[in-house]
């Protein structure tokens, strides 16, 4: 007999069919080929898209137009080479709080993180580094950087902010918005960042499968997500937590809280994680799509009405970050909460 998850699931891909949508070959998670969203297909691929956001969060994205090249010179090419820099090198970059505004002049090129498990024997469960898309900028303040890392990086942030775009534009005609609501509203003059991240493989006393990033959702509009040979991300989904096998080549979109914010909630942030396993060392890139320091954040205006009150009020996304703590769920919007709305 199916449990009542079982049939959620159905009743979700039986819609999913009816917007013409592929479903990843683990049977969960929306593919949606881009290839065409500029031309005829347009609309269906963007109620695919609306769909993806709204049921589960997430979707995969094949075509995405990034060319293999720059892709694979930043994800395996850049990322690995930062990795194994040196580690003096490395730790010049060193940013206790990566992410959080910093005051201009101590601003780095790259923020470099460590993560550790926490206990007696602490060992290091993941390597996380914020690359600016402004990095040619700081070329001559940062000599040690080699031109290859940062011509590397700045193609690949290049292609990743069109697609970024792209998709932030199929997402606000989705929702009923303007085109490029999200861009004119949130977006102009913002620093795009990509994120690079490796997690060493795990010593084989570990346990066979090691937590070593924990549930939370991403303070960004969107995210977008790309992994390199070894799997690792769960994403939760009908309250079970399942494996994301991403195809080489392909990304993998989630919501973050601010879109959860500006849909009024009707696309919530999508809690995830990582696991790994001992056998492999693991790299992941990320895209994070955050607006400017001064962008105010609210209930788009067209989403709301008797029946859907804004559920947010309006905040700057300064104040937001001054929030951020990594939570569980959607946690650090509810500061921002209206407390008449549900
Ligand atoms: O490494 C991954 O696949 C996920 C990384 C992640 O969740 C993040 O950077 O926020
Ligand atoms: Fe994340």
């Amino acid at each position: 007999m199916s449990s009542p998850t079982d049939q959620l699931k159905l009743a979700n891909s039986d819609e999913l069919v009816s917007v013409g949508v592929e479903i990843s070959a683990d049977g969960f998670i929306p593919v949606v080929d881009v290839e065409g969203l500029q031309g005829p297909r347009r609309p269906q691929i963007v109620k695919q898209i609306g769909h993806a956001c709204q049921h589960y969060g997430a979707f995969i994205v094949k075509n995405h137009a990034i060319p293999e090249t720059v892709f694979n010179n930043f994800l395996g090419g850049a990322t690995m080479d930062f990795f194994r820099w040196p580690e003096q090198e490395k730790l010049k970059f060193y940013t206790p709080k990566p992410g959080k505004f910093d005051n201009t002049e101590s601003r780095k090129p790259i923020e470099y993180f460590r993560a550790y498990t926490t206990g007696e024997n602490a060992s290091l469960v993941r390597e996380l580094a914020y690359v600016s898309c402004l990095i040619g900028d700081y070329a001559n303040l940062w000599p040690s950087i080699p031109p290859s890392f940062w011509e590397r990086v700045t193609d690949f942030s290049t292609s990743a902010k069109r697609v970024e775009f792209a998709l932030g534009e199929a997402i606000c005609e989705s929702l009923g918005l303007e085109r490029d609501y999200i861009k004119k509203k949130l977006l102009s003059n913002h620093e795009q960042k990509v994120a690079m991240n490796f997690y060493p493989a795990r010593k084989q006393e570990d346990s066979e499968l090691t937590c070593v990033l924990r549930d939370h959702t991403d303070p960004t509009i969107i995210t977008i997500l790309s992994e390199q040979n070894v799997h690792g991300l769960q994403i939760l989904h009908d309250g079970e937590w399942m494996n994301v096998n991403l195809s080489p080549n392909h990304l993998i979109v989630l919501t973050g809280d601010l879109l959860q914010v500006l849909s009024n909630r009707r696309y919530k942030s999508l809690p995830h994680r990582v696991h790994v396993t001992c056998e492999k060392d693991r790299l992941s890139i990320a895209t994070y799509c955050n607006p400017s320091d001064y962008a105010t954040i609210e209930p788009a205006k067209e989403l709301i009405d008797n029946d859907h009150p804004a559920i947010y009020k309006k905040f700057t996304y300064r104040e937001f970050k001054d929030n951020v703590e990594l939570a569980v769920d959607d946690a650090r919007l509810n500061v921002f909460k209206i407390t008449a709305a549900a």
